[in-house]
């Protein structure tokens, strides 16, 4: 090691998994535990803190699956039957007088005494309104049980569970009118490069401008993590080791930059230099000198400063990382195999996530897979994910992770 401790010869690669399982591991280590009481309308996007628990039957009583009539079959004897009662949704029924049947709607709950419900389109009502059924009648048609989606003291949703649309809905058909969630995760965004400038000032020569800084700080807020926006740092180990000490008060510095191994590449060398280096060079690609470690006891993500290498290595680890420090299991996106509209031929190292979309059932990718360019994963619908030494003809069968898989 040189004397600003940079690595030397690169080593062997560390595998995407191992890396993956060690972020996993650290995530778990320094669970998020504090908690809030949120009403049910401020939850998207939260995590459950605790189980939720259903406190009713659902549906609470036996309810008719259609518009017809409520019946009980043994009475259907050939002869049109009088209708009794007439019951809407949100009323509540008289027991079903024997011999009799009743008017009822979708929704509305069915009396006691009636063990079906026929369908309004499969009976012939009389002049003298009694009603006859014409195909054949069955117990329990029709009627939704009690219970049938949950019953009390029932487990719907285990703790660690994000919450969405579907969730919400499903805690409000329980009643929920609060839910008890994590708090969110403080992430500080940190874009490190002298090169940088903002969007809106006008650029000078040998600038470019930040565009990591927004992408993660909305990718994160999509995530239901707390952003802290930490501006630009310069390339300068002094002001890199300040502003990681400035930083102490969040769950996790995430920065872009500044990791590989050049000479104004200074963030690895200062959680070096902190002794809290965890992780150095990954067999991927997009994303190879991603630095995980700890300054100060803080947990320090230093994601490569090239944009696609940014937006590989959030959504493949960093984002796996946030979601299980709130105890979230299920942090690995889905993704599907697809035979490959393109060829491969040259066998990688490091495994290769190449900005694809699919065309007639095949992955395609974008014509230009610099990890300098972000306009690939514009075009993209997902990353074609090529596995270290394998080449690929035209049919050979790739697995593909859809970007919305990895977005929210
Ligand atoms: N000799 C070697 N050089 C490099 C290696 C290597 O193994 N040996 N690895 C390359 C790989 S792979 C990557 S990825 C990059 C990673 O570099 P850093 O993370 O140190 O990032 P920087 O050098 O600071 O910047 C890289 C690139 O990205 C641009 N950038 C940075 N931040 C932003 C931002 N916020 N918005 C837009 N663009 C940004 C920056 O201008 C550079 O062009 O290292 C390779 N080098
Ligand atoms: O691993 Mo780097 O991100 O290819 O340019
Ligand atoms: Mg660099």
């Amino acid at each position: 090691m040189n004397p600003v401790g940079k690595p030397g010869k690169q080593g062997a690669l560390m595998p995407v998994e191992q890396a993956l399982a060690r972020l996993l591991a650290m995530a778990e280590a320094a669970p998020i535990v504090e908690r809030e009481r949120l009403p049910l309308a401020a939850t998207e996007g939260r995590v459950l803190a605790e189980a939720l628990v259903s406190s009713l039957d659902l549906p609470p009583w036996p309810n008719s699956a259609m518009d017809g009539y409520a019946l009980r079959v043994e009475d259907w004897k050939g002869e049109p039957l009088p209708v009794s009662q007439r019951i809407f949704a949100g009323q509540s029924p008289e027991p079903l007088q024997p011999g009799t049947c009743a008017r009822i709607f979708t929704g509305a709950p069915v009396p006691a005494g009636a063990d079906c419900v026929e369908m309004q389109e499969n009976t012939q009502v009389q002049d003298d309104q009694r009603v006859r059924f014409t195909e054949p009648l069955k117990v329990g048609q029709n009627i939704r049980p009690q219970g049938q989606e949950t019953t009390i003291g029932e487990q719907v949703l285990a703790a660690g569970t994000r919450l969405g649309p579907i969730e919400q809905g499903l805690a409000a058909s329980l009643g929920c009118a609060e839910l008890e969630v994590l708090r969110r995760v403080r992430v500080a965004v940190l874009s490190t490069g002298d090169e940088l400038v903002e969007p809106g000032r006008p650029l000078g020569p040998g600038q470019i401008y930040n565009s990591n800084r927004v992408l993660l700080c909305s990718w994160l807020k999509r995530l239901g993590s707390e952003v802290l926006d930490a501006g630009i740092l310069p390339d300068d180990l002094p002001a890199t080791r300040q502003r990681l000490a400035e930083l102490g008060d969040v769950d996790l510095i995430l920065s872009t930059g500044g990791v590989s191994v050049g000479e104004a590449d200074f963030l690895g060398i200062a959680l070096r230099e902190a002794g809290e280096l965890a992780l150095w060079k990954l067999a991927i690609k997009p994303g190879k000198p991603l630095t995980f470690g700890h300054f100060r006891g803080v947990p320090v993500i230093g994601l490569p400063g090239n944009p696609a290498s940014t937006l590989v290595t959030f959504a493949l680890l960093a984002r796996p990382y946030l979601l299980r420090r709130q105890g979230v299991q299920q942090v690995q996106p889905l993704s599907f195999q697809v035979p490959a509209g393109f060829v491969w031929p040259r066998p990688g190292n490091r495994r290769e996530y190449l900005r694809g979309r699919l065309e007639n059932g095949r992955a395609i990718i974008y014509r230009n897979q610099s990890s300098g360019v972000l306009r690939s994963a514009a075009w993209a619908e997902g990353l074609v994910e090529v596995l270290e030494g394998r080449t690929l003809e035209e049919g050979d069968v790739v697995n593909f992770i859809p970007l919305s898989e990895v977005l929210d």
